[in-house]
């Protein structure tokens, strides 16, 4: 028989437990005297690798440099595994014991002391249940204070196989739920539930789509599959990479220690700001622009942008040759870019010698029209025969002609297309043009290298904008754009993915190869030291920096943003994606997600409930297709450009794997009833998440008439008192953020919603929602508070948790955006233990406590 305790004392040496604790505790002290073994040799196999290679050949450094690198990365996972080793025993039906824990150790004769918890041996150390034993008969968590076993807690799952098994336990994990969150977030490693086990373990191709309600696990539960995807197929997602992107840094931030805790280092973390190399936004747009920024429409409103001649573009091209003036006007510059444009299908910096070839095509065009070379040759016969006349007068011969260009000096602009190949006058015009001053210093003004920035800021301007609109923006949309990218204003998190769509466009300048090429001093698009073609600076020392004085002041620009932009820089392409809070993503977003994840597997964390974002249909469309590796966009732009093209290959079709998490870990069951009264509200027909934890804290519901900062304040002064850990103070959106969009319209938009809401919500009371609330209504409830109180908007609380929140005016939230009901729902749903809400509107308050 088994025997059930709960630490009473029950003789000598204390409680049961005290003895079981000592049990493992001798245990756990083997495990560690071994893992200092290895951590010594490891660190021997460092200072060996150094050894040979201060003493090594050439050819072997490579060798030992991996084998520092091997030997470092050990070191390192090591040391991860020093807090808390062991936290897992399983016993067997069969007998046989297996401790689990943060990586694994083996003793020196190779018999394993701890069994990595990513490995297959681990895994019934989450699957199994009552109902589904998997041959476990006891599953034994040991909780630590670095290397000291503190607690244990026992599940019996076979208790028919019992015999002799001491079970301890007194719901630790429960209690352990309710722990003093300090600001970032941990791992689970020790407490993985079988539903969260299935989701970490999923196949590693194709794509695992994970659902659940606020705080049942998922962003958890993607960061300890990245672990696991790196543990078990490290060669595939170590090298390739993986990336995981979130909505925000404060989320960022607030993950960023789980996956370094597992001990894996490599993951590339990004917020939707900061996806984009140089840039990083942190504002919001208000919904309205945001709605027309991500839609996938954008797409075809920037490949219009691109294509249009850039601000200053010089509408005038002037040269002369053999004394005839030949231009081209305006009209006929602009056909040529279009013309450029789409040819050049889209990678816009590349297509700069293109540029040029078609602008001397057209020159010679222009040349001949107005009868150049008659004009030229009747020029020069009348110069030479004034020049033969003195030179006879002197008895001398006559002047030679002048040798005919070679051919091969022109291939650019004339014989590749063979059309033009072959009369030796238009070659020798071609060659002398390009060499000319006016004409490459117009080529560079006409056809700059553009960075997506200049681009995105271009269209500031709302006569620009209004060009590339089309008929994808309406009318009263062009204003509001234009304002939002005009000067210096603040760049948004929508704005990084349109930047990335023109990064894209643009492309980056050709590298053309070095073989064939025509050295730099006589190549005449080098103009001091960079190519103009293609940005690159081809300089070598014998590039003198006297040249410097006769460098433009564009050439000069373009090589210190090549320089300091990174122009040139790879997007990067990674081998896995994790898509936290994915539901937010617009169309756009997809977009710049499908770009670095082409040959990736994925894993979409997501609950639809808590979407800021109205057009659901197409952000899921844009997904499939960055899921499938194919290109998204808004159907009028795909058609378009399908046009007269090859059918695109339908991307490949890949395994697909959908999970739910059902359990909420976060709020106390008294905390989890109001969440569940807003999504009743925002969503009639979804599901809350079972909630398991009861605190017997009641939320407390205040009414504030004439709410504002003070309160909110004091509010946060109360729980100071009543938490250890953290307090989020959580306000509607700033003005700018908000749109301040009247309740009025988003009622239009969303009529069931607010009809509901007037039925059973505060729109009964007829109170109009306060102001949105500003930078310094902000500054004003923190001011001289600790740091541990955090005060921030409902976007930017996205994901995040805190020991106590104090929710500020939801009559506000609800009405600032069309989705205000499920913003409520993301804010209500984020404190573990104590929950205030203020409200100046008493509705409110009876709509949140009412059952
Ligand atoms: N198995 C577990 N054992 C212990 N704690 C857990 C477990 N699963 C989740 N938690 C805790 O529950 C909290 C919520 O988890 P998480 O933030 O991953 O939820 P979420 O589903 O991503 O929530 P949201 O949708 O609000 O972003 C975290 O503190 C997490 O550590």
């Amino acid at each position: 028989m088994s025997s059930q305790v709960n630490g009473r004392p029950t003789g000598p040496g204390g409680t049961v437990k005290d003895r079981e604790i000592a049990a493992e505790q001798r245990y756990v002290d083997r495990a560690y005297a071994r893992l200092e073994e290895m951590r010594a040799e490891a660190q021997a196999m460092i200072r060996e690798g150094y050894r040979q290679s201060l003493a090594g050949t050439k050819g072997s450094l490579v060798d030992r440099d991996a084998m520092v690198h091997q030997a470092a990365l050990r070191a390192q996972a090591l040391d991860v595994a020093d807090d808390g080793l062991v936290f897992g025993r399983l016993d067997l039906a069969s007998r046989e014991v297996r401790y689990i824990g943060r990586i694994g150790v083996r003793t020196s004769e190779h018999d394993s002391l701890v069994i990595d918890w990513r490995a297959p041996a681990a895994e019934d150390f989450y699957r199994a249940t009552p109902e589904d034993p998997r041959g476990v008969v006891r599953r034994r968590v040991l909780h630590s204070r670095g290397h000291t076993v503190v607690d244990l807690e026992d599940d019996l799952l076979d208790p028919d196989r019992a015999e002799g098994l001491t079970i301890v336990g007194d719901g630790a994990f429960i209690a352990s739920l309710a722990r003093t969150r300090e600001g970032e977030m941990r791992d689970i490693v020790a407490t993985i539930q079988r539903e969260q086990d299935e989701v970490i373990r999923a196949p590693a191709d194709g794509t695992v789509l994970v659902r659940g309600a606020p705080g049942t696990g998922k962003t958890a539960v993607a960061l300890h599959r990245v672990a696991y995807l790196l543990f078990r197929h490290r060669r595939r997602f170590g090298s390739r990479g993986v990336l995981v992107v979130g909505p925000n840094r404060r989320f960022t931030a607030y993950i960023e220690r789980v996956l370094p805790s597992l001990g894996e280092g490599s993951a590339t973390l990004r917020s939707l700001g900061d996806l984009v190399e140089g840039v990083t936004a942190a504002a919001h747009d208000p919904p309205r622009l945001a709605r027309l920024k991500g839609a996938g429409a954008m797409a075809a409103v920037l490949r219009r942008a691109v294509a249009d001649h850039p601000p200053d573009a010089p509408d005038e091209l002037r040269v002369v040759y053999k004394g005839v003036v030949v231009t081209l006007d305006r009209d006929a510059l602009d056909r040529i870019r279009s013309d450029v444009h789409r040819r050049s299908r889209g990678s816009v910096n590349a297509a700069r010698g293109r540029a040029a070839e078609a602008l001397l095509d057209a020159l010679w065009d222009r040349f001949t029209d107005v009868g150049g070379p008659e004009a030229a040759a009747e020029a020069e016969s009348a110069e030479e025969g004034l020049w033969n006349a003195i030179l006879a007068a002197d008895g001398l011969a006559e002047l030679d002609a002048e040798p005919a260009a070679p051919a091969s000096g022109s291939g650019r602009a004339g014989g590749r297309d063979g059309r033009r190949g072959g009369d030796p006058e238009r070659d020798r015009f071609v060659a002398r043009v390009r060499e000319q001053r006016a004409f490459t210093d117009f080529l560079v003004a006409w056809w700059p290298l553009r960075r997506p920035l200049d681009v995105l800021r271009s269209l500031g301007d709302p006569a620009r904008l209004r060009r590339a609109a089309g008929r994808d923006l309406g009318r009263a949309d062009v204003e509001p754009l234009a304002r939002s990218w005009a000067g210096d204003a603040p760049l948004t998190y929508q704005d990084v993915a349109l930047l990335d769509e023109i990064d894209a466009l643009l492309g980056s300048p050709p590298r053309p190869s070095r073989r064939g090429r025509p050295a730099a001093e006589d190549d005449p698009f080098v103009v001091d030291g960079v190519n103009i073609l293609t940005g690159e600076v081809v300089a070598d020392e014998t590039w003198e920096p006297e040249m410097q004085e006769l460098t433009t002041a564009i050439e000069r620009l373009e090589r210190s943003r090549r320089v300091d932009d990174g122009v040139v820089e790879e997007r990067p392409e990674y081998a896995h994606i994790v898509v936290d809070e994915a539901q937010d993503l617009s169309p756009m977003q997809w977009r710049m997600l499908g770009r670095r994840g082409r040959q990736a597997s994925w894993t979409i964390v997501e609950d639809p409930a808590q979407s800021a974002w109205e057009d659901l249909d197409a952000a899921r469309e844009a997904m499939e297709a960055a899921l499938g590796g194919g290109r998204a966009g808004s159907r009028r732009s795909s058609r378009a450009s399908s046009r007269g093209r090859r059918p695109r290959k339908p991307p490949p079709v890949r395994a697909r794997y959908e999970y739910e998490l059902t359990t909420n870990y976060r709020n106390s069951t008294e905390i989890a009833a109001v969440s569940a009264r807003v999504l009743a509200l925002a969503l009639p027909e979804a599901r809350p998440a079972r909630a398991v934890r009861a605190s017997g804290i009641e939320p407390v519901m205040r009414v504030v008439p004439g709410l504002g900062a003070a309160t909110a304040r004091q509010a946060a002064e109360e729980l100071l008192g009543q938490v250890e850990g953290t307090i989020g103070v959580i306000v509607p959106l700033p003005p700018e953020e908000s749109g301040q969009e009247p309740a009025q319209r988003a009622a239009e938009e969303q009529p069931t919603l607010f009809d509901e809401l007037a039925q059973d919500g505060p729109a009964q009371h007829g109170s109009a929602p306060p102001a949105a609330w500003t930078a310094a209504d902000r500054e004003r409830i923190a001011a001289g508070l600790p740091e541990r109180v955090q005060v921030l908007d409902v976007l930017e609380a996205k994901g995040l948790e805190f020991d106590a929140a104090v929710i500020v005016a939801p009559e506000t939230i609800a009405t600032q955006s069309p989705r205000g009901l499920r913003v409520l729902y993301v804010a209500v749903s984020r404190a573990t233990q104590r929950l205030t809400v203020l409200t100046a509107d008493p509705g409110w308050r009876d709509t949140l406590l009412k059952d």
